[in-house]
């Protein structure tokens, strides 16, 4: 079986794959590397023979991980690396090497499945548009503060911002103007994904009229959906391209 992960700036996301057919047979979302090889360990009849990741974070952070994987499952691990350019894409940074590896690979995944030109949105801890024309050339991207990293700041920098996770969940009902501080919060940080994502989808427009793809990927994309009916709402688009750069010959 070969286990996947995406390690984010906030959580692990994780799947088991049959080696055979590549079924996904068990997949989940961990907060830390122990809550991640805890729920390895208790999954039942788990036989790893490889692993492959991408992960954003810190080199030794990740070397941790690993070493942790190794030691618990004697695996061999393959770890995603930069590329100038890979399946028809390519890097549109002067430093091929600081663009985030997710975006990369969630890039490589959305030109290979919409085989044109397209504009990939992932709403994780920071929230990134990159745009990709239909000969392959990464014109760029923005990153913004993502929902967790709005809702934080919003928290720990006002004194009468106060609440908690289960409130948070509940403001979410609708979206008209709240009438409490967390629907308040909670709505307006929700807009403002949501006006990002209109804002990327006329920078589309502006090159490609209506001519492109646009798919949506990382934790918080079913709140944006809505707004992009056309959109393809791809929760493993960083997996399609982890396959791509680390095959498993
Ligand atoms: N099962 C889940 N567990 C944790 N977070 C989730 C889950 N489902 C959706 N989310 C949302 O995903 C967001 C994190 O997105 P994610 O793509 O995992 O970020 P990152 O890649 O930066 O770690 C959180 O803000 C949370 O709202
Ligand atoms: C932009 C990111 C922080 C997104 O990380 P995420 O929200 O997925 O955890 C990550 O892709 C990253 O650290 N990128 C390096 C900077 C860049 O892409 O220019
Ligand atoms: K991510």
């Amino acid at each position: 079986m070969i286990l996947e992960l995406d390690c984010g700036n906030s959580f692990i996301k994780w799947r088991v794959l049959d080696s055979i057919t590549a079924a996904t047979r068990v997949e989940g979302i961990a907060e830390s590397d122990a809550a991640l090889i805890a729920s390895l360990v208790a999954a039942p009849g788990m036989v790893l023979t490889r692993c492959r990741l991408v992960s954003v974070r810190a080199p030794e952070e990740t070397a941790k991980l690993v070493d942790a994987l190794v030691l618990a499952f004697n695996v061999t691990v393959s770890c995603a690396a930069p590329a100038r350019q890979m399946g028809g894409v390519r890097n549109g940074y002067g430093d091929f090497e600081r663009l985030g590896l997710d975006r990369w690979l969630a890039m490589l995944g959305g030109f290979k499945l919409a085989s044109g030109a397209c504009l990939v949105l992932d709403f994780g801890t920071a929230a990134t548009a990159d745009f990709i024309a239909a000969d392959g050339e990464h014109l760029g991207g923005f990153i913004c503060p993502g929902l967790p990293l709005m809702r934080n700041q919003l928290r720990t920098h006002t004194r009468r911002i106060r609440y908690n996770d289960e409130a948070a969940e509940q403001a979410l009902e609708c979206l008209r103007p709240g009438r409490t501080t967390v629907e308040a919060v909670e709505r307006g940080c929700t807009l403002m994904l949501r006006g990002f994502v209109l804002t990327q989808l006329e920078v589309a427009r502006s090159y490609w009229g209506e001519d492109f793809t646009v798919f949506l990927t990382g934790g918080d994309a079913g709140l944006v959906s809505a707004v992009v009916p056309q959109a393809e709402l791809v929760p493993d688009l960083v997996f399609v391209g982890l396959a791509m750069a680390c095959p498993l010959s």
